[in-house]
């Protein structure tokens, strides 16, 4: 590295300070083991910005200096194996040699894509729920996408999920990243380290063993689960505790049962009840809720919203609005069975013909009160139970709570479906569309509905592509 002639000796990388290809242009921050600088390459332009993350081990006994080495490792490994676009790229890595500088000689420098700030910085501000939504859905993606290559992030918390220059979200700073092992993958070891404030009830008695503590993946659904709270209750978290300890205390008294999970009611439902699963009090319980299953529950969601007519408006002739809102108010208490003929209902569940009856169950309070058919209350139809349940698979026809579907059969083996409530299930009825719908059929999740005829089990459908 080549000092910069006289440069300050107070700040040991200053403006125009060179390592290798890289140039150090401001400070950014400091963590426990960090120091971050943003730096560009020599000569280059924008696009070229990095940020330089130095992990001294100045002052560190050898075995902390290991522990720096190590998590400086697993980065650039971690990296290596399981790059993708909603987590942090490292784009080089060296060690330096400065004998006379005792802060850097030995230090490891890693090269990272730069962001703009940090998670943490925006919940001050507080996002708008499509904002917010969004923020989660990418953080879900670079979690599902970590887990499915078999890695535990290990820490995740807001500080850790930084925002580009475009907004987007991604996952950073893999030093406690954890590889899965176990004949099946299923958990990792780790040093005992993490922040407080994030850690699952079951890591305060976790036994430390010769390699570290055992993690698995639900221990980072538990810490999004804080995440998603925090991001929309202005940073506070679900367990508050001034010190680890009564924050501790706070996450035991709830995972033995004995206070309830208090959420802020400035968390809008549907996050609140994404959160409450990820914050299941045991490992059991909160492993039923994968990143991958809560992507899922999000993506269907959005599919819900895109889909409805409320998503649609403004792509609607005005007439076709009115229309809808006529009829929205003329046939409160509209069922199926009444309406076979009716242009975008279902077909009627006749005597003669209908093999069984579900009524359709939203789940949400709010749209189970209500008997006129505000978009936002609609629910999707899917054309392919096999198929995940995302925008391009939900036919234009929608259904709200109440309403009743001539079902003929049931799937049992579909994609997995979990409501916001948390109930599970792969089973999909099929229900008859109406005369003139583009397809005749169209499937129901089954936790959509509370019924359960005794329907013959449907032939396994032709795949949507
Ligand atoms: N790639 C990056 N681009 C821009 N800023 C970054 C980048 N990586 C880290 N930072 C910022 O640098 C500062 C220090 O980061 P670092 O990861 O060392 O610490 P931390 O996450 O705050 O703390 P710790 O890891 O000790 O809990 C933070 O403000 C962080 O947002």
């Amino acid at each position: 590295m080549r000092r910069v002639p006289g440069s300050d000796d107070a700040e040991p990388l200053p403006p125009g300070c060179r390592i290798g290809d890289w140039e150090v242009t401001t400070p950014i921050g400091a963590g426990g083991w960090a120091t971050v600088y943003a730096g560009r390459r020599v000569g280059g332009d924008a696009g070229d910005d990095v940020a330089l993350k130095i992990l001294s081990t100045e002052g560190l006994a050898p075995r902390q200096a290991r522990k720096v080495a190590e998590s400086a490792r697993r980065e650039v490994e971690l990296d290596r194996r399981a790059r993708h676009p909603r987590l942090i790229r490292i784009l080089d890595s060296v060690v330096l040699s400065e004998p006379d500088q005792p802060f850097l000689d030995g230090a490891i420098v890693l090269f990272m894509e730069r962001a703009t700030r940090s998670l943490r910085d925006l919940m001050d501000a507080g996002p708008t729920e499509a904002e917010g939504a969004r923020l989660i859905t990418e953080i879900c993606e670079g979690l599902a996408h970590l887990h499915r290559a078999g890695w535990v992030h290990g820490d995740l918390k807001p500080d850790n999920v930084l925002l580009m220059a475009d907004g987007s979200a991604k996952l950073a700073d893999f030093g406690l990243a954890t590889e899965l092992t176990g004949t099946r993958g299923t958990h990792g070891y780790a040093p005992p380290m993490g922040t407080f404030d994030y850690l699952p009830p079951e890591r305060w008695k976790a036994p430390l063993g010769e390699h570290g503590v055992q993690v698995r993946p639900s221990a980072d659904i538990w810490a999004l689960g804080i995440m998603i709270h925090q991001l929309f209750a202005a940073g506070t978290s679900p367990f508050p505790g001034a010190t680890p300890a009564a924050h501790a205390a706070a996450t035991q008294e709830y995972a033995a049962g004995r206070a309830p999970l208090r959420m802020d009611n400035a968390v809008p439902p549907f996050w609140r009840a994404l959160a409450a699963d990820c914050l299941a009090p045991t490992h059991a319980l909160r492993a039923a809720h994968t990143a991958e299953s809560l992507l899922a529950r999000i993506t269907a969601r959005q599919a819900d919203k895109r889909t409805s007519p409320a998503g649609r408006r403004y792509r609607l002739p005005h007439a076709a609005l009115m229309a809808a809102a006529v009829c929205g108010v003329a046939v409160a208490s509209w069922s199926y069975a009444a309406h076979d003929s009716e242009a975008g209902a279902p077909a009627a569940a006749t005597a003669a013909e209908a093999v069984g009856r579900i009524r359709v169950f939203n789940t949400e309070q709010a749209c189970k009160d209500r008997t006129d058919r505000v978009p936002d209350c609609s629910l999707g139809l899917a054309i392919d139970p096999l198929h995940p349940y995302t925008v391009d698979n939900v036919v234009p026809t929608r259904v709200w709570h109440g309403d009743v579907l001539a079902a003929d059969c049931r799937f049992p083996q579909g994609v997995p479906i979990v409501d916001e409530a948390g109930r599970w299930s792969a089973q999909w009825f099929r229900v008859r569309l109406p005369h003139g719908s583009a397809q005749p059929t169209a499937w129901l999740p089954a936790v959509r509905t509370k019924d359960r005829p005794a329907l013959p089990e449907c032939p396994r459908p032709t795949p949507l592509r």
